[in-house]
């Protein structure tokens, strides 16, 4: 059966970016995944100046409003990284919160999937279907964990 999730208040609410889960990537804490992502689109831009705005943003949807403004010019590499930037952050997550990585791993092999109406990169769009990249990040992470676990507990 597939699971489909989106808001932070509805079922699988943490698979969400904006679910209030701290990470702590390269000495910097985040509030969640969605601030670190939104100001990774700046980094070493010359609109660099926005994120720490960014990392204080009160909430992930302030956050995701700043990252969005479409006037401001993101990194020229940012369509090359953001799948690699997105997999780093959520990886963080679900190893650093155990009981969210819990609530993953007992997803056990179901499809996982953004029911967001309107992305159809991160998400599967309205008609379900868009390419559901965060769905395939859960999944893919879910699998490294798998694999991590079965390391530790054969050493
Ligand atoms: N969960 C969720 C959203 N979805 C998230 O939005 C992000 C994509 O942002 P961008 O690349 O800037 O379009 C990505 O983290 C995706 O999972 N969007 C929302 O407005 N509300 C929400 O509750």
């Amino acid at each position: 059966m597939t699971i489909y999730f989106y808001k932070v208040w509805q079922p699988y609410g943490c698979f969400s970016n904006f679910s209030p889960h701290p990470i702590e990537i390269q000495g910097t804490y985040w509030p969640t995944v969605e601030h670190y992502y939104q100001a990774q689109k700046f980094v070493g831009s010359e609109e660099a100046i926005i994120i720490p705005s960014i990392h204080a943003a009160p909430t992930p949807e302030e956050a995701a409003t700043l990252g969005r403004c479409g006037t401001r010019k993101l990194r020229s590499d940012w369509e090359m990284v953001k799948t690699d930037v997105m997999r780093a952050a959520v990886l963080k997550k679900f190893i650093t919160h155990r009981e969210i990585q819990e609530v993953l791993l007992v997803t056990d092999d179901e499809v996982l999937v953004e029911n967001s109406p309107t992305d159809y990169f991160w998400g599967c769009g309205a008609d379900k279907t868009g390419q559901n990249h965060l769905g395939k990040i859960l999944m893919s992470v879910r699998e490294e964990i798998r694999q991590l676990l079965s390391l530790s507990v054969n050493k």
